[in-house]
């Protein structure tokens, strides 16, 4: 082996004798200048310290490659004004290699030190280390290094050439960052040619830009420079740049890659919108396609509409302009403004309109949302629950004095005086069972109740005295009880009194439908004293005896629902609710919803004024928190998110509200002049004078009933029509009869803005004329077939995609084309329908006379022969009277 000086086999490895010099000495090897030798052994120890300096050997499998690069760059502002534009590369690459390390590292001088430099040099410097199995191995790769640069060499050229062709006179400009890839070009080169020695690698640059404004001094000189480039130069910097454009395309991509924080989905995302906004363009991710093609028809949209919806939302809606839905409407006769409110069945019809699909709103309907929690809640496991019951009677039967007594000897295990707050309902614990009274007696609290749809009593007691009997309010008790059909516990007062008549009480009532168990009924009577306690135990008995018939049950671990019992503006607490919870438990700190009220709850007590966390099923609870005074009677839900919360309340409040109270369903008597289908029972509700007015008028209109039509009187009273008389239509859909009395003033109220049809008479007869309409209304009308003509068929005549046409001549009265018919064929009906079509001549007609001919076809019938008949005839319908 010859040997050689530091100068020569630097100039081998293409690297500088200093850079040499100075590896050479960080290797331990002494070198005073680039003339001394260099024997085997100390490139031996060069290579060995170099394989070390890169990390470790054996099992390294991983070449990283740092080059820092400055360049200046001189050019051109938008002024015009000369700017020296620095720019700094820095190339990073970690090679993964699966070859004999020994061969990766002895490569590795050449590949770091010069990028551009032909593969072939280094083999000089590994020669001491290598075999000839070794050498043979480098001989072959360095052939096949040799053939990949000519054709890439040539590769380029015919590039280059292709694109010279197509921009002659377009000279590339040096755009700042196209100089960065640029200089960073040389360095994808190493790749390319690393990929040919390590099987696998992976790239990573990260560039840098740094530009300084200052005034070039030597403008001027970088014209001249740029003169005096040669051709040669000129090309081969288009040549690099070319290269660059084809690697570095997806550079971009790879920088924001690296730049996007958190999980591949919402770097997709944050790449879409990205791409939505035109920009970040990722050829080689985006479909060859353009994913949009331009509608050649019209597109139909699917508008759901709300109960109202503004002229602007609705034109959104259907993608047109606001102008356009004002047109529509326009010729609809309506003027309108952009900002206008439409209601539902106007909105449909412009959609129709418009030719864009209409579809009734559930999902705008943030109310649609209860539904679901609703329906969540109705697979949850149901459990027992405690009955809830209500006491109702005639004045001063001692309905408050019951209460009084069960309250004060029952609630908290007896404790008398443990009571500390009244809140309108409490709990009872008895051997058998808990029981949940609501506290407040009378007809109001339950009907107004009702009337909301809150069916909030399991059980009435119906407090009758013993030493009174059964008296008015006696019987409206039954009767609301009944038209909520609810059962009916008779608790027979006043037993203490030596006056008093258990068995009259059971016969009085009797007459009112509430039959005694012992007498074959339903009804359990029980004799009590709310003075002396005698019989109080058998009348819980009796409750909790019912409730088992009624199996109650809730579901416990759902969200809470139930009913406001009362609520109040406290002056220190705000408004506080009383709540009765019916299914699910309600819990200290959940958003509840009742009406158009909504809350958090801040604070929660028990009847005795405790503290709780926690209310479950039939347990009433005070509530603190809700945004405004609840409307006693009123559903509440409780739900898990407070903006949907305010959401369904603010809905509430808004106008839709009186749209909601428009569509309640009241009971008009008009409904049931005009009622054809098989409504068989009229409500009534009748209000009189006196009671023998009251009687004698029940009396005339029972007269009314049929087997078909019935009169339901679901109660009635003498007195004014009151407050609970409108909640109890509303709740019975009945209609109020008032005969020689008015409505005052707060039924009244109820009446405006309920609707309910209350009618007032002072004649007998006026009142039962009207209801006989009504009933008479009510009942199917009377349908009779009228015999129209025959028709001789004399022709048949079979036409493609029209069908059988009958040349016809009317033999017998006449034929009408909306008639029904029936084919006749030797006096023997084969088909039954109606006509497809009736025509003279080539003209359709409405119908065609005795002695004329004429042509036809029925409808879904083709079977029609020469020498049928055809039988024209209708259906006449009569209302029937009463
Ligand atoms: N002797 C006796 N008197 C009773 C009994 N229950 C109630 N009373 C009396 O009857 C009167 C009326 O009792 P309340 O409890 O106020 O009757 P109420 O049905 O609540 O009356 P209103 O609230 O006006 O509807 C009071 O004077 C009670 O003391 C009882 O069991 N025996």
């Amino acid at each position: 082996m010859t040997q050689m000086t530091v100068e020569q086999f630097a100039h081998d490895l293409g690297m500088l004798p200093n850079l040499l010099l100075e590896q050479l000495q960080a290797a331990g090897v002494v070198k005073h200048s680039a003339a001394d030798l260099m024997t085997e052994q100390d490139k031996a120890r060069l290579l060995d310290y170099l394989r070390k300096s890169h990390g470790g050997e054996g099992s390294r499998a991983k070449i990283t490659l740092t080059r820092r690069q400055t360049k200046e760059i001189k050019q051109a502002d938008g002024t015009g004004r000369p700017r020296t534009i620095e720019v700094k590369v820095r190339k990073k690459r970690v090679l993964t290699t699966k070859r004999n390390i020994t061969e990766a590292v002895d490569k590795r001088p050449a590949q770091e030190s010069v990028s551009s430099k032909s593969a072939e040099t280094p083999d000089v410097t590994a020669s001491p280390i290598i075999d000839a199995e070794q050498k043979a191995l480098r001989a072959e790769e360095a052939r096949k290094r040799a053939e990949l640069v000519a054709r890439q060499t040539a590769e380029f050229k015919e590039k280059e050439k292709r694109r010279q062709q197509a921009a002659t006179s377009d000279e590339i400009k040096e755009e700042p960052a196209q100089t960065i890839q640029k200089s960073a070009s040389e360095e994808v080169v190493v790749p390319k040619s690393t990929t040919e020695t390590s099987s696998k690698a992976t790239g990573k640059t990260t560039t840098s830009v740094s530009a300084t404004s200052q005034a070039s001094s030597s403008a001027g000189a970088q014209a001249t420079q740029k003169l005096s480039e040669k051709p040669e130069e000129k090309n081969k910097k288009k040549k690099k740049q070319i290269k660059q454009q084809e690697v570095w395309k997806d550079e971009p991509v790879k920088r924001r890659e690296s730049k996007t924080r958190g999980d591949a989905a919402a770097q997709q995302e944050w790449r879409m919108r990205k791409d939505k906004r035109g920009k970040g363009k990722r050829s080689e991710e985006l479909p060859p396609q353009h994913a949009f093609s331009v509608p050649t028809e019209p597109v139909v949209h699917e508008v759901l509409i709300p109960e109202t919806i503004s002229v602007a939302t609705l034109a959104q809606k259907m993608a047109v302009k606001a102008a356009e839905v004002i047109k529509v409407l326009m010729k609809m006769g309506t003027m309108v403004t952009i900002n206008q409110m439409l209601d539902q069945e106007t909105a449909i019809i412009v959609v129709e309109e418009m030719g864009h699909i209409a579809k009734i709103a559930e999902s705008d309907n943030p109310e649609a949302f209860l539904e679901e929690v609703t329906s969540s809640t109705e697979a949850v496991k149901m459990e027992p629950r405690a009955p809830v019951v209500t006491v109702m009677g005639h004045v001063d039967h001692g309905k408050t004095s019951l209460l009084d007594y069960i309250r004060t000897t029952r609630v908290a295990g007896g404790e008398a005086g443990g009571i500390t707050q009244h809140i309108g309902a409490y709990h009872v614990k008895t051997s058998r069972g808990m029981i949940t009274f609501l506290d407040t007696p009378g007809h109001e609290a339950f009907t107004a109740m009702r009337a909301r749809g809150a069916k909030i009593t399991d059980i009435v007691i119906l407090v009758v005295a013993a030493d009174d009997g059964v008296m008015p309010q006696t019987i409206e008790a039954v009767n609301h009880a009944r038209a909520a059909d609810i059962p009916i516990v008779v608790a027979v007062n006043k037993m203490d009194k030596p006056e008093a008549n258990f068995e009259r009480i059971k016969q009085e009532l009797v007459n009112h439908g509430v039959v005694p168990e012992d007498w074959g009924g339903d009804a359990m009577f029980i004799g009590v004293s709310a003075k002396t306690g005698q019989g109080i135990d058998d009348l819980l008995e009796a409750v909790l005896l019912q409730a088992e018939v009624l199996e109650l049950e809730a579901a416990r671990d759902a969200p809470a629902k139930g009913v406001i019992i009362e609520s109040r503006l406290d002056k220190g607490r705000g408004p506080v609710a009383t709540v009765l919870v019916q299914s699910g438990t309600l819990r200290h700190g959940d958003v509840v919803l009742t009406g158009a009220v909504f809350g958090k709850i801040r604070a929660m007590l028990d009847e005795r004024g405790k503290s709780v966390k926690t209310a479950s099923t039939s347990i009433p609870v005070e509530i603190q928190g809700l945004s405004e005074v609840a409307e006693a009677g009123e559903v509440f839900i409780a739900l898990d998110n407070e903006r949907k919360a305010r959401e369904i309340a603010l809905f509430r409040q808004g106008k839709f509200r009186d749209v909601r109270l428009n569509k309640l369903h009241v009971a008009k008597m008009e409904d049931a002049f005009g009622h054809q289908q098989d409504v068989s029972t009229l409500n009534l509700i009748i209000k009189a004078d006196v009671q023998g007015s009251c009687e004698a008028l029940i009396y005339a209109l029972k007269q009314l009933e049929t087997d078909e039509v019935k009169i339901n009187i679901v109660h009635n009273g003498v007195g004014a029509i009151i407050e609970s008389d409108i909640n109890l239509a509303l709740a019975s859909e009945a209609v109020i009869i008032g005969f020689n009395c008015r409505a005052d003033l707060r039924a009244r109220k109820l009446i405006g803005s309920t609707g309910v049809d209350v009618r007032y008479y002072n004649i007998i007869y006026e009142a039962v004329d009207e209801v006989k309409q009504a009933l008479s209304g009510m009942m199917a009308p009377d349908r009779k077939e009228k015999t129209l003509g025959l028709v001789d068929i004399r022709e048949i005549y079979r036409i493609s995609k029209v069908g059988v046409v009958a040349g016809c001549y009317v033999l017998e009265g006449l034929i009408k084309r909306d008639a029904l018919v029936r084919v006749l064929r030797d006096s023997v009906v084969i088909h039954e329908g109606s006509l497809d079509s009736l025509k003279r001549f080539k003209d359709d007609v409405k119908e065609v006379k005795a002695g004329f001919e004429c042509g036809l076809s029925l409808k879904n019938f083709n079977d029609i022969k020469q020498g049928d008949q055809v039988e024209a005839y209708e259906i006449v319908e009569t209302a029937r009277v009463l």
